[in-house]
Formats: structure tokens, sequence, C-alpha cells
């Protein structure tokens, strides 16, 4: 196999503790890989080893087949370049100098650059947007400016790996997306391999082939965006409560971050409600009670609606149904079945008709098993409750004199501090 980058049984230490344990992965030519993962997970310093900064305790590294260790100065220059996370550079350069520091390893020990260089140089500093900087002294412009002229830098060495510790930290998010544009486009004309270390979770899914997550010095997980940002392993790792979205104009997943688990209340983890709704109308309320930590489950409801969908990113526990058919006996049964582990049931404004009355009989069956049975009311009018001759409004009577609790919004119900 092509392998641009293999890492074996790494293992670094600053004191006497690991902050990089057992690490090993391999990137094949051409990839554009992403390292994510919270702060202090080991993403810079495991950076910092693949481009040759820091040594390993063990462990190998090889780029391009050899190891790491075995390239000269300039050889390894011409292989891999690194734009550090913070660049001090004091002296009094010009923008120019920097970016011509760049072709040394293409230059023999004192031969001054050539026209060919130059030329190099002048392209970087124009695809980074940095060529009305190059007479200025490197101290006089802003951060996110230096960090192009460093990133020009690295494009003049023109290596077959770069390496980038979060790249667009100092960027605005034209800057960002300028950049990673750029970066994209080298990797796909030049076939340069990209291994940056991002906290934009969206950003990375978005242009990275692969994604490494890591967490405590370790690799939780390494694959496509689908394959590592999921729930569980952003649970895992971040403590964070999220939903992942298809972007369908990007072709890429990002995700909406819903909760800190730190912040949910572990006895609502116990208190399990079961949502009635469909069509859109359950949003909110599956949105905030899963804010909010509750277990949660839906029923009946048909397979591919869009309060399905979102139940189904939300991991919820779903009773369905078969797309466009009527609530069958057996999923009712089920419904009843979650509905009986509930302490709470809560209806959204969902229009009723044949299909989904018997939803509207489990909730009344609920009222009379003693559960507390809430109605989300924002129906507008009641003959946009009942599609099925007033059949629906006959249960909801019922339903109002056995003690059914409407609400109108479910902050009403959060408020109750159920
Ligand atoms: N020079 C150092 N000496 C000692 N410990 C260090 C040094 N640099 C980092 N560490 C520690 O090593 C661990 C990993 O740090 P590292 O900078 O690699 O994490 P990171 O994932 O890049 O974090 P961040 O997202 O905050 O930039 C942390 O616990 C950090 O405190």
């Amino acid at each position: 196999m092509d392998y641009a980058l293999e890492v074996e049984k790494l293992n670094f230490a600053y004191e006497e503790e690991l902050t990089l344990k057992d690490i090993s992965f391999n990137i094949k030519k051409g990839e554009f890989i992403s390292i994510i993962g919270p702060n202090g997970s080991g993403k810079s310093t495991l950076l910092k080893n693949i481009s040759n900064i820091y040594s390993p305790q063990s462990g190998s590294i090889k780029i391009y087949n050899n190891d790491i260790k075995k390239y000269g100065t300039r050889e390894l220059a011409k292989n891999i370049a690194l734009v550090p996370q913070d660049t001090i550079i004091s002296y009094n350069f010009s923008v120019l100098d920097i970016v011509l520091m760049g072709r040394f390893s293409h230059l023999n020990r004192f031969e001054k650059e050539r026209e060919e260089d130059f030329k190099i140089v002048y392209e970087a500093l124009k695809k980074t947007n940095t060529f009305h900087l190059k007479d200025r002294n490197i101290d006089e412009i802003s951060g996110g400016e230096r960090q192009r002229v460093i990133i020009a830098r690295a494009l003049a060495q023109e290596p077959k790996i770069i390496f980038l510790d979060e790249p667009t930290s100092h960027l605005d998010i034209n800057h960002q997306m300028e950049l990673l544009n750029l970066l994209k486009i080298l990797n796909k004309e030049r076939k340069t391999t990209i291994i940056l270390v991002i906290h934009d979770i969206n950003l990375a899914c978005r242009y990275s082939d692969k994604i490494i997550l890591m967490n405590n010095g370790e690799i939780v997980s390494i694959g496509t965006p689908k394959e590592v940002v999921t729930r569980k392993n952003i649970e895992k790792t971040y403590g964070l409560n999220i939903i992942v979205e298809e972007n369908p104009y990007t072709d890429s997943i990002y995700i909406v971050p819903l909760s800190l688990n730190n912040y949910i209340d572990q006895n609502k983890k116990k208190s399990r409600i079961h949502v009635i709704a469909g069509g859109g109308t359950g949003g909110e309320i599956l949105s905030k009670l899963e804010e909010k930590g509750y277990n949660i489950s839906i029923g009946v409801i048909n397979i591919g609606d869009s309060d399905w969908q979102l139940g189904r990113k939300l991991s919820l526990n779903i009773i369905d149904e078969k797309p466009f058919s009527e609530i069958s006996d057996k999923a009712f049964k089920e419904n009843m079945k979650a509905i009986e582990k509930s302490h709470v049931v809560i209806l959204s404004s969902i229009p009723y008709g044949r299909g989904n009355l018997k939803n509207l009989e489990a909730a009344y069956n609920a009222i009379k098993m003693g559960k507390t049975v809430y109605l989300v009311d924002s129906y507008s009018e009641y003959d946009k409750f009942d599609y099925i001759e007033g059949k629906g409004i006959e249960i909801l009577e019922k339903m109002k004199r056995s003690g059914l609790r409407i609400i109108n919004s479910i902050d009403e119900f959060l408020e109750e501090g159920q």
C-alpha cells in the first residue's frame, strides 16, 4: 500500500506520564485528514511527533516508507512542512524573506534563490492572499495575516505532506473557508497529503476524507466523517449531546449540539416520557425534552415521517409503522407497552385521521391508567384536529373530562419542573 505516513505503537511523554499512548495509524498518499478531540487530548503533541519536532519514547514513524529519523534536514523538508499553532518570529524579516525560507530545501548551501524560486514564492503569496504584504515586516502584520504567511511558506516549500496545527484559529470565516479550499485544491491537484488539527468539527467533516478523534492521548476512532462523528463518539469524548445532520448543499454531515451532558439532570434520565407526534409537530417537543435529558419514546409513527427521522437522530425508542399505513394492532400494543413504562405522555398538535386515531385512543388509555397526559395545544382551530368525522373530538372531550392537561408550549411543561 502507498502510505504517506505510517505510525506504529507510538508512545510519548513530556514528563513521567504518557501523553500519547500506543498510537498506530496509516495515512494514504493524497488523503485529507483532520485530527479532532477535546482540549488537552494530545492533538498538537501527536502532530509534533509526526512532523519530527518531538521524538517519541517508543514506536516508529515512517514518511514515504522511510523512518523519519533517517532523513536529513533538507530531504525531510522536501517531504513535509509544518504550520505550527503559534509562530513566533521576532527577527526583522520581511514577509517575502519568510516565504523565501520555504525554498531552502530546494537550494544548495550558499546558493542564491533563482528566478524559479521567486516565481514559486510569488505564487504562494498570491494563493494565500498575502502578496500585498510582501514588503512588510513580519512583526507588523495581524495574527491572521501572519498565519497566512506561514502557510505561504509551507506552500513554497512544495512538500508532499503538509501538517497544520489549528490553521484556522486566527482566521475570520471568509479566510477560514479560503484556506481550507486552498488546501483542498492542493490536495486534489498536487496530491499533497494534508494533515491538520482543527477544533471546528463541522469544517473537519466538510473537508476531510478521514478524521482522527483523540481523547486522553489515545485514538478513539479513525475513519470517514460519518464513521467517526457519531452521537456516541462525541458524547464519549466531549461530553456533548448532539444531533448529526446531513447537509445536502455540501454533501457532508454536520453536528448540532443540544446540551452538555454535565448539565443534564441525572434524575431526568430516569424520567420516561412518551411522545405522540408526527409530521414535524414533535420537533420542538422532542429536541427540548432531549436537551433536558429525559428518557423518551415516540410512537406510533410512520417510517420516514420527519418526527420519525428526528427520533432516529436522537436515538429514541421508536414504535413505528410502515410508511403511509394505518396503525396496526401489533404497533398499538407495542405503543401501549411504552406508555405503561412512561411517567408522562405528551401529545403534539397533530391532526387525527383514520391512520393515527389509535394513538389518541392510546393516550386516553394512558389517562385511564393514571398517567399524566399533556396536550401541547397549538391548534388554531379544532377542525384542524379531527379528520375523522368527529371521532377524534369525541375522544378529546372524554380526555379533557378525565384530566387531560392542556398547555400552550413544551416550555410550560419544563417550567413545571417535571
Ligand atoms: N510542553 C509541554 N510540557 C508538558 N506537558 C505538556 C506540554 N505541552 C502539552 N502538554 C500536556 O500534554 C497534554 C496534551 O497537550 P496537547 O497540546 O497535545 O493537546 P491538544 O489536544 O492539542 O490541546 P488543545 O486543543 O488545547 O490545543 C496536555 O495535558 C498538556 O497539558
